[in-house]
């Protein structure tokens, strides 16, 4: 996520792009009706029709379970991520995206990427409860995007300089940061309105900052909005120390949160290896290339 976090899902705009570390996932058809999953985060073997409760594959077993009944046999799935479980930066989008993306390949189902959008959308909402899909956009049709929950706009964008990504070694999931935020939004509701407002207004100027590739003013942006998540409440010591590292580089224009906070990951517009940030960097770049899928 580059900027729209949590005011997306009230309706505003969002900005997320896909980053070249992918998330692999191969499907080869088995002759009985059992699967066998292999991730780095859980592994599971067993019939297809009575699939197992296992939180660290939520987002597979949901996608498996809704298309299980149009499948003719079994399979094994396996799944190789170049980037760390640990990690979030929207892997659960990554990972839901090409697992359906899989799945109705070998239905024998050829669809565009509205559909699997809006396939993938309804496996995080059949999981998490809620989620706006702009991390599923950015994995479905790759490259820098705009996002709008409804009506609903994926509107492409020209890329980014270099950015850097730290991790702070912790993650909080993401419905859990939003109870959090939900909490806090009782006790003053129309104040939290205007802020998911200034929230919309700073995502919009930092579209159009993109879109005339005004570097600098996009970084300004970035740090204001990390202004808006501290005071949704989602900024912690550890981000606030890697943020403020970053800071003090001239090569850095801006940095803030990525995703939902209280943990996870920091994006930087623009790079310093020579700083020291003792905290994990995550060598990406921005990918053109969303998902991507080879029958044979
Ligand atoms: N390699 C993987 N194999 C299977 N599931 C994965 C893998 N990587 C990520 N996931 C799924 O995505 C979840 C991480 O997503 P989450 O914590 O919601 O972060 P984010 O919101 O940034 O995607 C994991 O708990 C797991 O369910
Ligand atoms: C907080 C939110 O706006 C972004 C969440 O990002 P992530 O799940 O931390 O990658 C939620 C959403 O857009 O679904």
């Amino acid at each position: 996520m580059l900027m729209g976090e949590h005011a997306v899902l009230f309706g505003h705009r969002a900005l997320a792009c896909a980053v070249d570390k992918r998330i692999h996932v191969t499907l080869n058809p088995r002759p009985d009706r059992n699967i066998v999953i292999r991730s780095a985060l859980a592994q599971y073997q067993g019939s297809l029709d009575e699939l197992p409760d296992d939180s660290r594959l939520s987002f597979v077993l949901f996608a498996i379970n809704q298309c299980k009944t149009q499948l003719s046999s079994g399979f094994e799935l396996h799944i190789e991520s170049e980037l760390s479980h640990t990690v979030g930066l929207g892997s659960s989008a990554a990972v839901t995206v090409a697992t359906v993306n899989a799945l109705l390949a070998f239905r024998g189902d050829q669809v565009g990427p509205e559909e699997l959008f809006e396939h993938a959308l309804s496996v995080v909402h059949g999981v998490q409860g809620r989620g706006s899909g702009t991390d599923l956009a950015a994995s479905v049709y790759g490259g820098l995007i705009a996002y709008t929950v409804s009506p609903r706009q994926i509107s492409p964008l020209p890329g980014l300089p270099a950015i850097s990504l730290y991790y702070a070694g912790y993650k909080t999931k993401t419905p859990d940061v939003l109870a959090r935020v939900a909490e806090s939004t009782q006790a003053f509701p129309e104040l939290y309105r205007s802020l998911y407002q200034l929230m919309n207004e700073t995502t919009l100027t930092a579209e159009s900052a993109v879109a005339s590739q005004d570097w600098q003013q996009l970084g300004q942006l970035m740090n204001l909005y990390q202004g808006l998540m501290d005071a949704l409440g989602v900024n912690d010591a550890v981000l606030s120390d890697i943020i403020y590292r970053l800071r003090e580089s001239s090569a850095i224009r801006g940095v803030k949160i990525s995703g939902s906070g209280l943990g996870d990951c920091v994006i930087a517009l623009g790079e310093d290896t020579s700083l020291s940030v003792p905290y994990e960097r995550i060598d990406v770049a921005v990918s053109n290339t969303g998902v991507l899928c080879d029958v044979n």
